[in-house]
C-alpha cells in the first residue's frame, strides 16, 4: 500500500457542547465494526477489573517518560500525578485490526498530529489523519452545556472561553479541516458526518460507510463549508 492510501485516524475536533460525543456515539452505535478508540497509556494502578491493553495499557512511570521523550504519543497529560496519554503505536495498532481509530482532541493537540504527520517525520512516526470540526452556533452551545448539567458557572465560563479559541482557531486555519459539520439538526447532522467520512474513505480508497451514496458526500461537506462561509454560523 502507498503511504498516499493510509488512513491512522479520524480526527475530531470541536468546542466542549458541540455535541462532539452524541455524534460519535451515534457513529460506534452504527459502525462498530469500522472505528475504534485507541487504547492509551497510564501510570496509575490498575483498578479492579481492569485489564492491561483492554482499558489502558498500564505503563511505569520512566517507561511513559521515555516513550514522551522519543516522540511517541500524540498527547500526554499528567492529572493528579500520573500520566495519561495516547501513544502513535496504540493508534496504529487499531488500523492493524482493521478499523479507523476516533481520536478527539482539541485543536492545539490536532496541530501536533499534522506536524508529526509532516513529510520530514516519515510514515514511521506520524499519523495520516482526516481532520473534523463539529460546529454550532454559539446560543446553542451555552443551551447544551448548561442542558447536560455537569458543569458550575464557573466551570460553563472556561468552556465557553475556551470554545472561543477553538473557533478563532478555525476561522484563522480555514483549510486545516477536511470537513466542518454543523451540528443543528441531530439527524441532518449525523448525516453529514457520515458523508464526510465516507468522503475521506474514498480518497484513501476505504470503502464508504454507505456505499450507495458516495457522490452526495462531497457536495454535503462542501455545501457546510459554504454554509458556514455565508452565515458566518459559528460566532
Ligand atoms: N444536534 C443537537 N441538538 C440538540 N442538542 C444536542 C445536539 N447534539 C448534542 N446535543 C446535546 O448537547 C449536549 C452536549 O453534547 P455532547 O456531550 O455530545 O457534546 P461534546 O461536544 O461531546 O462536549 P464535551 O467536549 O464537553 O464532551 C448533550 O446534552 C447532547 O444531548
Amino acid at each position: 500500500m502507498s503511504s498516499q492510501k493510509v488512513l491512522n485516524a479520524i480526527i475530531v475536533c470541536g468546542p466542549s457542547g458541540v455535541g462532539k460525543g452524541t455524534l460519535l456515539k451515534r457513529l460506534f452505535d452504527n459502525f462498530g465494526s469500522r472505528f475504534a478508540y485507541s487504547v492509551s497509556h497510564t501510570t496509575r494502578a490498575p483498578r479492579a477489573g481492569e485489564q492491561d491493553g483492554r482499558e489502558y495499557h498500564f505503563a511505569k512511570r520512566e517507561d511513559v517518560i521515555k516513550m514522551r521523550d522519543n516522540n511517541e504519543f500524540l498527547e500526554l497529560c499528567e492529572v493528579h500525578g500520573n500520566f495519561y496519554g495516547t501513544s502513535i503505536a496504540a493508534v496504529k495498532a487499531v488500523q492493524e485490526a482493521n478499523k479507523t481509530c476516533v481520536i478527539e482532541i482539541d485543536v492545539q493537540g490536532a496541530e501536533k498530529v499534522k506536524q508529526l504527520s509532516a513529510p520530514t517525520h516519515g510514515d514511521a512516526t506520524g499519523i495520516q489523519a482526516a481532520y473534523l470540526f463539529i460546529t454550532a452556533p454559539q446560543e446553542e452551545l451555552e443551551k447544551r452545556i448548561r442542558g447536560r448539567g455537569q458543569d458550575n458557572d464557573e466551570m460553563l465560563q472556561k468552556r465557553l472561553a475556551t470554545a472561543e479559541k477553538e473557533f478563532a482557531f478555525l476561522e484563522a486555519h480555514p483549510n486545516f479541516f477536511d470537513a466542518v459539520i454543523v451540528n443543528d439538526d441531530l439527524d441532518a447532522s449525523y448525516g453529514r458526518l457520515v458523508d464526510a467520512i465516507s468522503a475521506e474513505f474514498v480518497k484513501h480508497s476505504i470503502p464508504p460507510l454507505y456505499a450507495a451514496r458516495p457522490t452526495a458526500t462531497r457536495n454535503a461537506v462542501h455545501l457546510n463549508k459554504i454554509q458556514i462561509k455565508k452565515h458566518n454560523f459559528y460566532l
